[in-house]
């Protein structure tokens, strides 16, 4: 029998919540149909694991080892060496290169098909910056850059609703102030390009209906409240259009997100983050998961950050991080349309 997809997962900023549910998981499996080997520091996960009184033995791993099945209370590990002694709720910037060391080894294991997919819990953008990593931005545009491709798109999904949705952006972490100036033509062809081929590559959706949203408020009243609509939005959509693509819009954001347009919609292009994010989290949150499209190796990730106020209580919830390791086996399994 063929052995079941093995999930690389990255524990995230080691002060922050990615050990505790990683912790959590691994104390009961549940129904995952999938081997789960942690990318961490081993001392740090079993020093968590006993603050958090949870029953865990850490199992690293060397070089060539295989990943054994699930059990319930056994978390294999890739070691990754911390660089500075962790509190739980404190970052120190001292342990970026660590972080980023951790998303390395995952992306490695996927690149040379040691791993079918990674998954990873949340790390703290501001501490990787701070230390030392000016540049970075999320693991969305590292993992780009990591694969040494153009372009990626975020997507974020939740099967709460009926039917599923799905908001992808055609901006990531930018400054507001910024937004506007980077919607061009061209990216937003190479954005609406790599959603709707991976929409039918890793959904198993056979002809995806995307709805986008406008830049401005009304999508521009006609030119009245902003240009991009008319001059970028709608023409790049109506020459994908020509092209076979089922896109509708732009359309105003604000009603979007309303049922009637959602019933027999697969996924929704936003312009920015805080256009398409905060209906998705407040739909799903909690049961979302993150993507990242347009890489030669399959990510997903929790819809939530690294939650330092919780860091080390028990009190923080694993139902996210649960749904991207779901997510991450049905991608390597060739797609299906949920969510
Ligand atoms: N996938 C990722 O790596 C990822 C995703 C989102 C945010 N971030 C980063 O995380 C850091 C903190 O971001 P933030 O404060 O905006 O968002 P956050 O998600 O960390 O916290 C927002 C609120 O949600 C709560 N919360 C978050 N996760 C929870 C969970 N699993 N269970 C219960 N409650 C939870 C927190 O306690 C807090 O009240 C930032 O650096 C941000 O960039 C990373
Ligand atoms: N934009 C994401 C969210 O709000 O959930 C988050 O910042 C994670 O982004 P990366 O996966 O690029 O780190």
């Amino acid at each position: 029998m063929a052995s079941s997809p093995l999930l690389a997962l990255t524990t995230g900023e080691p002060a922050g919540i990615g050990p505790d549910l990683t912790l959590a998981l691994a104390a009961s499996w549940g129904t995952l149909e999938a081997r789960v080997v942690a990318v961490g520091d081993p001392a740090l996960l079993a020093a968590r694991a006993a603050r958090l009184a949870l029953d865990v033995r850490i199992v690293p791993l060397a070089d060539g080892d295989p990943v054994p099945s699930p059990r319930d209370g056994v978390l294999p590990v890739w070691p990754v060496a911390l660089r500075a002694p962790v509190e739980a709720g404190r970052l120190d910037p001292a342990n970026a290169g660590y972080v980023l060391e951790t998303l390395d080894v995952a992306i490695a294991a996927c690149r040379q098909g040691r791993a079918d997919a990674m998954v990873t819990a949340p790390l703290h953008k501001g501490a990787i910056i701070e230390g030392g990593y000016p540049d970075f931005t999320g693991h969305t545009e590292y993992l780009r850059d990591a694969c040494d491709v153009d372009e990626v798109v975020m997507l974020l999904a939740t099967e709460r609703t009926e039917p599923a949705l799905r908001v992808a952006l055609a901006t990531t972490h930018l400054p507001l102030r910024a937004v506007a100036d980077a919607i061009d033509a061209g990216g937003l062809r190479r954005v609406l390009t790599i959603l709707e081929a991976d929409l039918r590559r890793r959904f198993g959706i056979a002809r995806p209906r995307i709805l986008v949203c406008g830049l401005n408020p009304h999508a521009g009243e006609d030119g009245h409240l902003g240009v991009e609509e008319r001059d970028i939005i709608a023409p790049t959509l109506a020459a994908m259009r020509g092209e076979g693509l089922d896109l509708v819009g732009p359309l105003p954001a604000d009603t979007l997100f309303t049922p009637r347009h959602l019933a027999d919609a697969d996924a929704v292009l936003a312009m920015y983050h805080d256009q398409g994010l905060p209906v998705l989290k407040y739909a799903g949150f909690g049961e979302a998961a993150n993507v990242t499209l347009g890489l030669p190796l399959i990510r997903t990730s929790v819809d939530h950050g690294t939650a330092l106020d919780l860091a080390g209580s028990g009190r923080a919830e694993a139902g996210s991080l649960r749904v991207a390791l779901d997510v991450a086996v049905r991608m390597v399994r060739g797609g299906t349309s949920r969510p």
